[in-house]
């Protein structure tokens, strides 16, 4: 059997606030490791449409969607399909840090914990092994028992995305992760996704087209509400063949 390039991919999807079409009939394939990235200017449509990828927008009151989402070849709005376990397969992390109110060790543990693993040993390896997954083992290793909310933004955006590791996802949905922190720490978000696409299939929605361009493999151009345009990242940047994207990548609007 050949495994299909495409980890996810969506199918004629259409998506409601409401009475309100949010995105129309998106064909995106998110392809096995490597990194999505989601351009466009505000309000187009990009975080409504991340969250279609792990039924995050299920949540919020008055919402449906029509079309496919699918997972290895499955539709993750199919009958049987557990949100609880599919969020575990494919995690998200947030514009803004959302570390625990715990210290370091527990932010880690705490999916492995509500999974059922209780051994200390075993979580210890866990939470290690995550925690230099996520290039931040050696800043904390000596103080796992402090406070999360005491470490830096950028620190804690890493450790979100270890929280996020720890319970062994395939797929990691980004929304404007590096957005919020300072130069530094976004180039060690940048470098640490570079690094996860070894072992996970990345999407991530980006304002910021240098970013896009620096760590992205395939680029989606959306407008308001419609996939414009997807390519290869360097593609995208070089040739766009919508003028609605030359545009948007030269600056024109957004
Ligand atoms: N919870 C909600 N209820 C109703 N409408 C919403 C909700 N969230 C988003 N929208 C609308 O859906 C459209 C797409 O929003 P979305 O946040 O997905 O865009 P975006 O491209 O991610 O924007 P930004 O870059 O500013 O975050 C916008 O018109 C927005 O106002």
């Amino acid at each position: 059997m050949t495994v299909s390039s495409n980890k996810m991919e969506t199918k004629n999807l259409n998506f409601f606030y409401k009475s309100f079409q949010a995105l129309y009939s998106i064909n995106l394939p998110i392809k096995r490791n490597k990194v999505t990235a989601l351009i466009g200017p505000s309000g187009c449509g990009k975080s409504t449409f991340l969250r279609t990828l792990n039924r995050m927008n299920d949540v919020i009151e008055g919402t449906h969607i029509e079309g496919e989402v699918l997972f290895d070849g499955t539709n993750i709005y199919g009958a049987g399909v557990d949100p609880v376990e599919l969020r575990r397969v494919i995690g998200m992390v947030f514009q803004k840090p959302n570390p625990f109110p715990l210290n370091i060790f527990d932010n880690v543990a705490y999916g492995p914990r509500i999974h059922g693993i209780r051994n200390k040993d075993e979580l210890m390896g866990i939470v290690e092994n995550s925690l230099k997954a996520a290039a931040l083992w050696d800043e904390v290793k000596d103080r796992l028992n402090k406070p999360a909310l005491g470490l830096s933004g950028g620190q804690q955006q890493r450790l979100v995305i270890a929280r996020v590791l720890a319970v062994d996802p395939e797929v990691i949905l980004m929304d404007e992760p590096a957005s919020a922190l300072d130069p530094i720490s976004t180039s060690k978000i940048e470098d640490l996704i570079h690094q996860l696409k070894a072992n996970y299939t990345i999407a991530i929605v980006t304002h910021n087209m240098q970013q896009a361009a620096r760590i992205s493999d395939y680029t989606g151009f959306f407008l308001n509400g419609e996939m414009i345009e997807y390519d290869v990242t360097n593609r995208i940047y070089t040739t766009p063949r919508d003028k609605r994207t030359e545009d948007y990548i030269t600056g024109r609007f957004g």
